[in-house]
């Protein structure tokens, strides 16, 4: 049987924005069963350019032999709207027009992004989630969706993620946008267009990515004769064009300005208060050699949330981390899993004294 699985909402999905979208269509993968007590939903909200096919990209955290694996949980994880997935996006077809949106398709934010993973779970009449998880931009959604259902999330696994995004990760997302925006082929309404800002784009956000150390150690050059043709100019182009091959620039761009729209504070008395209104047993984790997500991010989401624990991992990697340090987050996350809730409570009066 797949795992993959497409829920036609039939009706239009009203954003932040007062504008609506048509025909919504949700694409998700599942794996395992729901239990006769219905406590073993394992929630799962993808980054930037994920999919829903968590077992495919988080190998080593989800998987058949894995802390997350199929007879122990029932693991949802559905595609975010905007991504090219399967999920509703600027390619899709505007019932309006009878042609793909490209650029007038409405922009969403984090908080619609969010609403999405409700819908679906009404659809499942899944009432409780016993582990929500997500990293990054899938941290973003995890975190909203906590606080807008804050007795629904048993326990909150967020990632290299933060309360707001920084002006450091908009300027970053905003110089990958005019990369974008200088292929003039971006505004010529074909699923192509925008593939060459679209390479330079990734090419950027590899930096943010990675670190200095990432790139001194795995692309330094063995001859000191060279001028030209380096082994990092060479993985720049590699990793731009893998992305141009299963990815396109609408759902960048989108994707990206949802991004920076996120603020946990916005329409709620301040961030801190937002914070402070997760009730779930909640880990934050963060990476050490983290440039985009800076730690500090996550220690901020940690003393804010009321139920926190705070773990940071080290990583080759800086950012993406998150998803590569998969032996690493099974230790620390079957750790906090185990632990009850009157453990917690006794753990967090220690800390506290
Ligand atoms: C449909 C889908 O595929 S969606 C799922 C894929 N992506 C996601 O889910 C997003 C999350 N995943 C990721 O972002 C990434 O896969 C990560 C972070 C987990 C790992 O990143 P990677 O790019 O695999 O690792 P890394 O930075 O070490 O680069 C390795 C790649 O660069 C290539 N490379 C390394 N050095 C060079 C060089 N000097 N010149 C050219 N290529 C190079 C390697 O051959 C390898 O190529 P390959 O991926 O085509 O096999
Ligand atoms: N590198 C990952 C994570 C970004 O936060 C992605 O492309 O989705």
């Amino acid at each position: 049987m797949s795992n993959f699985h497409l829920y036609k909402h039939n009706k239009s999905l009203k954003l932040e924005s007062g504008k609506s979208i048509q025909n919504l269509e949700i694409a998700y993968h599942t794996y395992g069963t729901l239990n006769k007590k219905k406590d073993n939903v394992v929630w799962v909200c993808h980054a930037l350019t994920a999919n829903s096919d968590v077992f495919d990209w988080w190998k080593g955290l989800f998987g058949d032999n894995d802390l997350f694996n199929p007879k122990d949980y029932f693991i949802i994880c559905p595609n975010t709207l905007g991504s090219p997935y399967g999920t509703t996006n600027p390619l899709s077809i505007n019932p309006a027009t009878g042609s793909s949106y490209f650029l007038s398709f409405p922009q969403f934010t984090v908080k619609d992004m969010a609403l999405i993973h409700q819908i679906l779970a009404d659809h499942l009449s899944i009432q409780t989630i016993q582990v929500l998880i997500g990293g990054s931009l899938g941290g973003q959604q995890a975190l909203e969706w906590a606080i807008e259902k804050p007795k629904k999330i048993k326990k909150l696994i967020l990632l290299a993620t933060n309360a707001f995004h920084s002006p450091w990760g908009i300027a970053n997302n905003e110089s990958q946008r005019l990369a974008i925006a200088a292929d003039r082929t971006f505004y010529a309404n074909s699923a192509d267009g925008g593939k060459k800002g679209l390479k330079a784009a990734r090419s950027m956000a590899l930096l943010s990515y990675r670190t200095y150390e990432t790139y001194g150690i795995s692309q330094q050059e063995i001859s000191t004769d060279k001028k030209d043709d380096f082994r990092a100019s060479s993985y720049q182009n590699h990793q731009g064009d893998k992305l141009v091959i299963r990815y396109n620039a609408f759902s960048y761009w989108y994707l990206t300005k949802a991004m920076d729209s996120h603020n946990l504070g916005r329409k709620r008395e301040s961030i801190e208060y937002a914070l402070r209104l997760v009730e779930s047993q909640t880990l934050v984790v963060g990476v050490r050699s983290d440039l985009l997500f800076p730690p500090d991010e996550q220690k901020y989401l940690a003393k804010h949330i009321p139920n926190a624990d705070y773990v940071e991992i080290d990583s080759f990697y800086g950012h993406d981390g998150f998803l590569v340090e998969t032996e690493l987050l099974t230790r620390e996350m079957a750790a906090f899993l185990k632990q009850s809730p009157e453990e917690k409570d006794i753990r967090t009066l220690h800390k506290i004294a």
